[in-house]
């Protein structure tokens, strides 16, 4: 297989922004150096899972929020577009992602990435996965696939070795979805470096207390998108040098 070197592409999360400046800071970001505009958008909805429990003998259902935050919508991608040329990445943290495709697609979003959790735990969950996909790509957007972390790698294979519905990257998390300025998890480093040796060529997102200090183990790993939010944000310090930072690491491990 032919690789080619992997673009760094750098992500200001605007969950760290102060909302009331949302256009200000994203492209005070995209001035700094920045790729893209990461755009983190949960919404507090309950799901249901059906689990059969060999213990009890019976089925059991649990009731959870797919992240215990609320964010951002479609309305406020539409407000943003008007103000930014930036490639909007938004990071769907919603348990019918489906649902929203058009929405972000008409508010003038440039990607979407949806967590497999949310689609392939349902009845017939492959095929919606496929389908979300398609949807994606057929609306002209980006399509990122992201698991949580205590979802293994390899469901995402299948979709991977598709050669009909491309996916564009895998957004593998480095803290559990819901808040901004969580400790970054290495151990989620063995899903990228999988994932880097089975797919050379695929762009890897990692997300999630990523900051100069975890950027080395990250990039080492096989990672060359990133996500930050409180790094890049961080009061008295400049974005400029921290992305630039990032871009220089990321191209050190990234020789093929
Ligand atoms: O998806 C996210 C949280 O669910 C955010 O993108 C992520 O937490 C970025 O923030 P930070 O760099 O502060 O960790
Ligand atoms: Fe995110």
């Amino acid at each position: 297989m032919t690789t080619t070197t992997l673009k760094p592409i750098i992500c200001p999360s605007l969950l760290s922004s102060d909302f009331a400046f949302l256009a200000r800071d994203a492209n005070h970001m995209l001035d700094c150096g920045a790729d893209w505009l990461h755009m983190d958008v949960m919404f507090k909805q309950l799901s249901v899972t059906i689990t059969y429990t060999p213990i009890y003998l019976s089925f059991c259902l649990f009731f959870s929020h797919f992240v215990p935050n609320l964010t951002i919508g479609a309305p406020v991608i539409k407000s943003l577009r008007k103000h930014t040329k930036g490639h909007l990445d938004c990071h769907l943290m919603v348990t019918n992602p489906e649902t929203l495709i058009d929405d972000f697609k008409n508010a003038g979003a440039d990607g979407i990435t949806f967590h497999i959790e949310a689609t392939a735990n349902r009845a017939g969950g492959v095929d919606i996965t496929a389908d979300v996909i398609k949807k994606i790509k057929a609306a002209g957007m980006q399509c990122g696939i992201s698991i949580k972390p205590k979802t293994p790698v390899d469901v995402l294979f299948p979709f991977l070795d598709d050669s009909v519905n491309i996916v564009d990257f895998i957004l593998i998390m480095t803290v559990e979805p819901g808040f901004g300025g969580q400790s970054f998890m290495q151990d989620m480093m063995p899903k990228v470096s999988t994932l880097r040796q089975r797919y050379p060529n695929l762009n890897i997102q990692v997300d999630g207390g990523i900051d100069p200090n975890t950027i080395g183990t990250a990039a080492q790993a096989g990672a060359n998108i990133v996500v930050a939010g409180s790094s890049l944000f961080k009061p008295g310090q400049d974005p400029k040098d921290t992305i630039q930072l990032f871009k220089d690491t990321i191209n050190k491990y990234n020789q093929h």
